[in-house]
């Protein structure tokens, strides 16, 4: 038998947790209709994001487009019993449909390295495949949030941003570089050294996405471990050469694709989330910036229902830090007038 203060206590655990749903953005009535676009949804990072993608309650439908490939891929995603629907667009001619009343964008198309190279080294393929991506973007689906994954991010976020402006459709905070990655990474190496759990920890990492201009700040990283200055030395280090850590060991099969899938749709879900209103989405990104006087910038930033609430700044950096911070400006700067010269050609 029920008694009434059972039923009550029942009761208020239901609305606390449909609450609590809520603010994440989940609960039925708090979530709108959200369509998300995968550029490149055939490739190495595309195939297991287009997944993870489906996964997500958040999304209604699911958009995959690539060159070539996507059909298999949307039919065999689309058997996933998830609210969204799925719909797979092969080939330029399609790229319209595929993108028309996107919400979110995620592109991952183009080459990755092999061993041996930069990022910077797939500069003349990847900067012509987003031009042209960025371009469709600015027709069909102008007000879509942007996240940038292909290399080198540290140019092609500012050669989206040339294309934009050029068509006259230029909102800087709904353009973002993924560097959701350089985060997991630091998160992960952090929790091994300072044997904490690693779902309790934070780092922020700011600067780019290439080699030192990733700048993991280990000062901020909570919960807090006194480790050696050797230690946060070999920390950064490891973080900044994440990427090339994964290139060298599928010695010439690519790049990081599923924890980068991993971190894509973790980005991805926190700008649903800030389009839906959900409060407090922090995360860091590369975007338009004044946090430094170059004009793009990895650092934290709020999410919210227009993309980029607000920029965060750096916070207290420690002596290491601010001269990782200074070494990494000159390379960065560069990286980004190169983008932004390509583009304007
Ligand atoms: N931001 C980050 O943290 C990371 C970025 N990356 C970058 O992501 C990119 C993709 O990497 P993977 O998926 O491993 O490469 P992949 O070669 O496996 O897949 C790329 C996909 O892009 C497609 N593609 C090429 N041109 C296209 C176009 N014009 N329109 C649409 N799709 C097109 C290809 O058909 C292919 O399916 C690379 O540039 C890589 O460097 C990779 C890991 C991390
Ligand atoms: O290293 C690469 O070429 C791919 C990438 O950006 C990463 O894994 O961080």
């Amino acid at each position: 038998m029920i008694k009434p203060s059972m039923l009550r206590s029942l009761q208020s655990a239901v609305s606390r947790g449909s609450s609590q749903l809520a603010r994440r953005g989940y609960s039925s009535e708090s979530t709108p209709e959200r369509k998300v676009v995968v550029l490149g949804a055939a490739g190495g990072i595309g195939q297991p994001l287009s997944l993870l993608m489906k996964l997500n309650p958040l999304v209604s439908s699911l958009s995959l487009y690539d060159i070539a490939g996507t059909p298999g891929v949307a039919a065999d995603v689309s058997h996933v019993n998830t609210r969204s629907e799925v719909a797979g667009y092969q080939g330029e001619g399609e790229l319209g449909k595929a993108l028309e009343g996107a919400d979110v964008v995620i592109i991952p198309a183009g080459v990755p390295r092999k061993p041996g190279m930069t990022r910077d080294d797939l500069f003349n393929i990847n900067a012509g495949i987003v031009k042209s991506l960025c371009t469709a973007i600015s027709k069909y689906c102008p007000k879509a949030l942007v996240n940038m994954i292909s290399n080198p991010v540290n140019s092609t976020v500012p050669i989206a941003a040339e294309v934009f402006k050029k068509a006259g459709t230029y909102d800087e905070k709904r353009l973002f570089g993924v560097t959701t990655l350089d985060v997991v990474r630091a998160k992960t190496f952090y929790a091994g050294k300072a044997n904490v759990p690693v779902a309790g920890v934070n780092v922020p990492v700011v600067g780019g996405h290439a080699g030192i201009t990733i700048l993991p700040l280990f000062s901020q990283a909570t919960p807090k471990a006194n480790l050696d200055h050797d230690v946060i030395v070999a920390l950064t280090k490891r973080t900044q050469d994440g990427g090339t850590e994964v290139v060298e060991a599928k010695a010439g099969k690519g790049s990081a694709t599923l924890s980068m899938a991993y971190a894509g749709a973790l980005f991805a879900d926190a700008c649903l989330k800030g389009l839906n209103g959900v409060p407090d989405v922090v995360e860091c990104s590369f975007v338009q910036s004044n946090v430094t006087e170059l004009p793009f910038f990895a650092s934290k930033v709020r999410l919210g229902k227009n993309g980029v609430e607000e920029v965060l700044g750096l916070g207290a950096l420690s002596d290491y830090e601010k001269q990782g911070l200074e070494n990494l400006k000159p390379e960065l700067l560069a990286s980004i007038e190169k983008g932004i010269k390509f583009a304007k050609q």
